[in-house]
């Protein structure tokens, strides 16, 4: 199986990434959907502060690559030659899939604060942040889980300041590539 994974700040356009290979066919697995699937357990409800302190608990609790853990038998289980991974956010994690998938490609994506900061004000999901200091907090936050050390692991980078359209064609055609599919 080619697992493809995906890093990037928060608002940087993982999940359009993720839409794009949808379409293409490629089956996405989300590994904040581990978190929010413990908060719905819980009873807490999706927000910025409750995933973060799940995910936090679990990183203690389990150490570093829990998230990546918890996540590879759901990617397992996709029964498809390709699956994308969305929301790595630290280098254990990338160790973990790279240690259980020979076949494994970090793509990270590359936006500035000011474009995140734009875009994610007019997102408006339960856990997006208002001000850019909860922003700047979140980056922190995410930067502590190793998310820098794992940017620098990408095979790929891709950067996403232009339009959608733009950063929707350069996508489109990296994915069918690694994907071998018709872009
Ligand atoms: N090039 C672009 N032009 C305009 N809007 C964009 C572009 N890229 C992404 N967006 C929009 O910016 C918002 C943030 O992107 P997205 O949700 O993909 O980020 P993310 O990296 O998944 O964020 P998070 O880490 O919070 O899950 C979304 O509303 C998305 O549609």
């Amino acid at each position: 199986m080619k697992v493809i994974g995906i890093v990037g700040m928060p608002g940087s356009g993982k999940g359009e990434v993720s839409r794009i290979a949808r379409e293409l066919g490629i089956p996405v697995v989300v590994m904040g959907d581990v978190i929010r699937e413990r908060a719905r357990e819980a009873g807490l409800p999706p927000t910025d502060e409750n995933l973060g302190a799940i995910s936090a608990q679990v990183r203690t609790d389990l150490g570093m690559g829990a998230i990546a853990r918890l996540t590879i038998p759901i990617i397992e289980s996709q029964d498809a030659p390709v699956v994308l991974v969305d929301g790595i956010r630290g280098d254990r994690e990338v160790a973990v899939f790279r240690e259980h998938f020979p076949d494994f490609t970090l793509i990270a994506i590359d936006s500035s604060f000011e474009t995140r900061y734009r875009r994610l004000a007019k997102r408006g999901r339960p856990d997006d942040t208002l001000t850019p200091d909860e922003l700047r907090a979140r980056d922190e936050r995410e930067l502590g889980w190793g998310l820098g050390r794992a940017f620098e692991l990408a095979d790929y980078r891709i950067e996403n300041e232009g339009s959608l359209e733009e950063f929707t064609a350069e996508v489109r055609g990296l994915l069918s590539r690694l994907a071998g599919v018709d872009g």
